[in-house]
């Protein structure tokens, strides 16, 4: 069982959470507990490791302060005494950070792998909060950070993805807790190299945490709980309308995390696809709906070939031109390449068929690396590179659509109603999703017409249908 920042949030958030893994172990089931920082912690540690970065060491530690003062409140609130070891444990964590911070501050350089070691102190701190609030229940929990619980990653600090020993390892350090009959608490987000450096998994990382153990172990299934009802048409913040989605593909779960529906991590289910582990996307707030499940299989009615309407924001096309790129394959290759080293992620993709222009769709804050990775002559050739800020990528994603005739037609006139201008269009062959790069300003009408013109707007009804399936 996974338990995001909202879960984790404050005392009374970590004790309803540890409520819902006890509520499962009481029914005989074994769990795992996965666990992020507080909600809003590790946005505050990166505002950290960059104060010190900037030599503003005041600042930095008195962001310190608040961490302690809301760690140690929840710890508190949660029953744990001011001389006990979970406050200790707390305190030397919390001295701990300071020295890597400090250490920032005297170089005023924040590596990536600095950076990783300062923000996982979010998860380091909550874990042994989550394992108060399961004591309290009666049950009995051990803690540890994502390295110790044997998630072993390779070195891409800031993305770092598990090695093949993982699942081995993972096994040998969380068999004999589970056969012991405890819970193990594991810190989400983050793992360690070989050679024992802190890595993170990348932005809402617990998830991915969540699944690699689950996968390790085997599990029945995983669950992730969340402050919503589960993976919605739309991003509810954004469309009024928006309804769960009772049952997903991998597959397509995978091009709504990608294409920015930040309920999960982009990779997060595929650790369980191999061994067809279901995950289960389930509300805390009311437990007793079924929420989304996962599987391989993806379901189709006939009636709505797209599921869910989701965007991102704040991309930049680059669009590379010039006379010389016109037919010269050697070019293109070149700029693939130097964009691969380093480790830009592409969202959309399109090539004018004169080959006169490639363009580009990435993330602004890929755009410094991008720019410096196109500067030096591609094939020999100097390229002319634009940039268009404030751009955002639309996408619908759904199985259904694969081989359903209108559903572009449907998207483009849609868009074209609600006088809205597509820059760029994109369509894979898997045909599980359509993107388009509009202007940023109007992605939020563009995703509520657009998700209303594919008929997934919910009916407004008092009750909420369906009950809990398991
Ligand atoms: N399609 C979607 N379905 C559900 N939630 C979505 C979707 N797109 C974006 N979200 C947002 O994702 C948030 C839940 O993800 P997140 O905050 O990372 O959860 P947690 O921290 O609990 O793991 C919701 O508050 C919601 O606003
Ligand atoms: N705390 C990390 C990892 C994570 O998964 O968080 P959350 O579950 O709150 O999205 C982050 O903010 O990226």
């Amino acid at each position: 069982m996974k338990f995001g920042g909202t879960n984790m949030g404050d005392a009374a958030a970590i004790r309803h959470s540890a409520y819902l893994s006890q509520r499962s172990s009481k029914e005989g089931v074994k769990v795992v507990v996965v666990v992020s920082a507080m909600a809003g912690v590790t946005n505050q540690l990166l505002g950290i490791a960059e104060a010190a970065e900037k030599g503003d060491i005041a600042l930095a530690n008195d962001q310190i302060a608040g961490l302690r003062t809301r760690h140690f409140t929840a710890a508190q609130d949660l029953g744990a005494a001011p001389d006990s070891g979970v406050v200790r444990e707390i305190r030397e964590l919390l001295e701990t950070l300071r020295q890597a911070v400090y250490g920032v501050y005297l170089l005023r350089e924040l590596t990536p792998r600095s950076r990783d070691l300062i923000v996982a102190f979010g998860e380091r701190l909550s874990a042994p909060l989550m394992a108060l609030g399961l004591s309290s229940l009666g049950a009995r929990a051990h803690h540890l950070t994502g390295g110790q619980a044997g998630i072993v990653t390779d070195s891409h600090f800031g993305s770092a993805r598990p090695l093949s020993t993982a699942a081995g390892r993972i096994r040998d350090r969380l068999s004999g807790l589970l056969d012991a009959g405890l819970t193990p608490v594991i810190a989400g987000f983050m793992g360690e190299t070989e050679k024992g450096a802190i890595t993170t998994l990348g932005r809402g990382g617990t998830d991915f945490s969540a699944t690699i153990v689950g996968a390790a172990l085997h599990a029945d299934e995983v669950w992730a709980w969340k402050d919503v009802d589960g993976v919605m048409s739309a991003d509810p913040r954004s469309v009024m309308g928006a309804q769960n989605i009772a049952q997903l593909s991998y597959g397509e779960v995978m091009e709504l995390a990608y294409f920015g529906a930040k309920v999960l991590h982009p990779l997060a289910v595929t650790p369980l696809q191999e061994a067809g582990i279901p995950l289960r996307v389930k509300s805390a707030a009311d437990p007793d709906f079924a929420g989304t499940l996962v599987t391989s299989e993806a379901q189709t009615d006939g009636q709505h070939p797209v599921k869910a309407v989701t965007a991102i924001r704040g991309v930049s096309i680059i669009n590379v031109s010039g006379a010389g790129i016109l037919g010269v394959p050697d070019v293109v290759a070149d700029l693939f390449a130097a964009l691969a080293r380093e480790n830009i992620t592409l969202l959309m993709v399109s090539q004018s068929s004169s080959m006169s222009n490639v363009s580009l769709v990435i993330l602004g804050s890929d755009e410094e690396h991008t720019l410096a990775a196109l500067t030096p002559p591609m094939g020999g050739r100097h390229l002319q590179v634009d940039v268009q800020r404030g751009v955002a990528v639309l996408a619908i994603v759904g199985a259904g659509m694969r081989g359903t005739k209108g559903v572009s037609a449907k998207l483009f006139s849609a868009l074209a109603n609600a006088d809205i201008n597509i820059l760029m269009i994109s369509q894979g062959s898997s045909e599980l999703n359509i993107s388009v790069a509009i202007e940023g300003a109007d992605v939020e009408h563009a995703t509520r017409t657009v998700h209303s013109a594919f008929g997934l707007d919910a009916e407004p009804v008092a009750d909420k249908p369906g009950t809990d399936t398991r």
